[in-house]
């Protein structure tokens, strides 16, 4: 089963290697196969073995129990980039819901199971809402003592607990063999990856990523960094919880030990081996780690640090782990279509249907009012007011460090404006950057974001975020609806990036795209946001003539469905191509508003991209700014803003 996260691509050749290719999901398909059999046949396999059966099904149901712990630290910090120091904690929280449950209750342990999901949920979303504002590392140093919080909460709450002795004597599942809990984890093994697969390619899936890879970017296409993070660190919580409450029923006992922290080490070595960001290594580096674990047990003390030797060559050696690293070998490299022409097509749906919110009114769709915007000593903005309309193209230029970007940056609140207002349709718009684009305004910044390890069609997919009609849980559950709404959106996104000239790249993964087309999906991903207003931060450099006209038809497109377009660029003769009014900035300042025609020829433009010259020298202004007839009197609306 591919993973999401393409690491590296090839094409399909030709001679032994394309043979492979073609092979190669019938070789995997039978190695998986291969391997549950196995898995399945063991008690059976092992009774016939050797007289300790029992203690060989446990050990291996132990491993599975592990499994599970392991998908769900993968989950936030291999998918969510949140690392966790308190798995071994939320093992034991579930432990001791299922522990309190059976023993102090009188409850079914099944019951107990159920109560272990939820406490590990809870604890985990407790500990995201009291570390929102932390940054990475701060969260690990959260987890961390939310870690040593749980152990020293077990140790001392000896009416739920059992204090320091914790809890013993919890009972099985009535008619619940050795073997039958053996099945039961590899249930839950199966569980757990079904629920980490089927997350990982939602839409809440994309999302948690985007905000792995830049929250600034998320942002802009509507997704809230906080949300994402509460989600995919509550799904872990729940998975962890699950997996403590395994490790009771099968142990029968729980203590404020199994939250020691170096019980996690065979985790984060099987994490590490097999493959994190990935969706099956994690489980088969857990599997390694557990083997090895079993083989060093006689060794005392040296054990640890065996452990530890074995997690330091690992992240040396191979730190895309044991999976990540096949995926970048000849042999085990994501196959790709050959770039070929996809049409471009006339029509694209979604573009048709553009827009959150309510309909635009007569005024401006977006607008600023007198914003200022300080940098310490430095006035970037000067109190500049802007006001774009419906299906126009609003074009902004001004020399280096005029204030364009500031400026958009303050339209949608990437940076609060010191004085000044920001409405949307009239209202004010609102307060944080999520916001802002789930009202309809949607931007692409001046230096690439993309989301460079996964697909074209992934990227584009991410945008379309803010549409989805399901939950997260519906998608994990992979409702009918959800299959459906996903099929639809994947359609509509490989025709959207067919109409910005990457039909044939849907396939690829966005850091194998040039640096045009790189820029050519940026806009394609914040197009399928469907946004009413789009702000295109220089869009064009770094582009070749075909892809500059692809975005202009891109553009046109977009202006003809009734879109607001907001454009910085420095290419004139692009701006002049497709602008229907341009506002230039000099010194955080408006100084001109018109048409391309009006704005070609004011003064006060020429002044501030040539300097002041003596009369006559209109000429040089043809080759800066694209005029064919310099000559012509000047009407502007100036505007000292
Ligand atoms: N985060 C910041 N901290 C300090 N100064 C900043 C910051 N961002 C921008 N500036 C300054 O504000 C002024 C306006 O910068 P801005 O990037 O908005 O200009 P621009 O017109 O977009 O320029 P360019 O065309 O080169 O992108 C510049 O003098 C810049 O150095």
């Amino acid at each position: 089963m591919a993973d999401p996260t393409p690491a590296s691509t090839t094409r399909p050749g030709k001679g032994t290697l394309a043979a492979w290719y073609t092979a190669r999901p019938y070789a995997m398909a039978a190695l998986t196969l291969l391997g549950v059999l196995f898995l399945l046949a063991w008690p059976h396999v092992i009774a016939f073995y050797s007289w300790q059966s029992e203690y060989y099904v446990k050990l291996f149901t132990g491993a599975a129990v592990s499994a599970v712990l392991v998908v769900s630290l993968n989950l936030c910090m291999g998918y969510g980039g949140l690392m966790s120091m308190m798995h071994t904690g939320l093992l034991a929280v579930g432990a001791y819901a299922v522990g309190a449950a059976a023993v102090e209750a009188g409850w079914s342990p099944w019951i107990g199971l159920v109560l272990a999901i939820c406490t590990g949920a809870a604890s985990a979303a407790l500990v995201v809402l009291v570390s929102l504002r932390a940054t990475a590392l701060y969260f690990g140093m959260i987890t961390l003592a939310a870690n040593l919080l749980l152990i020293e909460i077990a140790g001392q709450w000896d009416s739920v607990t059992g204090g320091v002795n914790g809890i013993t004597d919890i009972p099985a599942p009535s008619d619940v063999s050795t073997d039958t809990f053996y099945y039961v984890a590899l249930g839950a093994v199966a569980l757990a990856y079904v629920v980490q697969r089927n997350f990982v390619r939602s839409g809440a899936g994309r999302a948690t990523m985007a905000v792995r890879e830049s929250a600034e970017t998320a942002s802009a296409l509507g997704i809230r960094p906080w949300a994402a993070k509460l989600r995919v660190f509550t799904l872990a919580g729940a998975l962890g919880g699950f997996a403590g409450g395994l490790y009771a029923v099968q142990n029968t006992f729980v203590s404020p030990g199994v939250g020691a922290m170096d019980n996690g080490l065979v985790l984060f070595v099987g994490l590490m081996l097999g493959g994190i960001g990935t969706l099956s290594g994690p489980i088969l580096g857990v599997a390694l780690a557990q083997t090895i674990d079993y083989y060093t047990r006689d060794q005392g003390t040296y054990r640890t640090l065996i452990m530890g030797c074995v997690l330091l060559v690992a992240m040396m050696v191979m730190p895309r782990g044991i999976v990540g690293t096949w995926r970048v070998t000849p042999l085990g490299r994501e196959v790709v279509g050959e770039p070929d022409d996809v049409p471009v097509p006339d029509e694209v749906p979604g573009l048709a249907d553009p827009g959150a919110g309510p309909e635009p009114g007569e005024g401006p769709v977006l607008a600023a009012r007198g914003i200022v915007k300080r940098f310490g000593g430095l006035t970037a903005l000067a109190g500049v007011d802007l006001a774009v309309r419906a299906g126009t193209v609003h074009g902004v230029m001004g020399p280096n460090g005029s204030g364009k970007s500031t400026l958009m940056s303050c339209l949608t609140h990437h940076l609060r404006a010191d004085e000044g207002t920001v409405l949307v349709d009239g209202r004010p718009a609102p307060r944080t950057p999520a916001a802002v684009a789930a009202a309809g305004v949607t931007r692409v910044f001046q230096i690439p974001h993309l989301f460079a390890q996964v697909s074209a069609l992934d990227n584009v997919l991410t945008g379309m975020y803010l549409r989805s009609r399901h939950t997260w849980a519906a998608a994990v559950a992979r409702t009918p609806g959800h299959r459906r709404e996903d099929r639809t959106q994947r359609e509509e996104a490989r025709d959207l990036l067919a109409f910005a000239g990457l039909g044939g790249r849907a396939d690829w993964p966005a850091d194998a795209l040039s640096h045009g087309q790189k820029r050519l999906l940026e806009v394609a991903r914040a197009v399928a946001t469907r946004p009413r207003v789009l702000i295109l931060d220089e869009p064009a450099t770094g582009l070749t003539a075909v892809e500059v006209d692809a975005l202009a038809r891109l553009v046109r497109a977009l202006r003809e469905r009734g879109l607001a377009v907001v454009l910085i660029e420095h290419n004139v003769e692009f701006v002049m191509r497709v602008c229907d009014v341009i506002t230039v900035l000099d010194g955080g300042r408006v100084i001109a508003e018109g048409t391309p025609a009006q704005v070609r020829d004011d003064p006060a433009v020429l002044r501030a991209y040539l300097g002041d010259m003596p009369p006559g020298h209109d000429d040089r202004v043809a080759a800066r700014v694209g005029a064919p007839d310099t000559a012509r009197p000047a009407e502007h609306t100036e505007n000292p803003g």
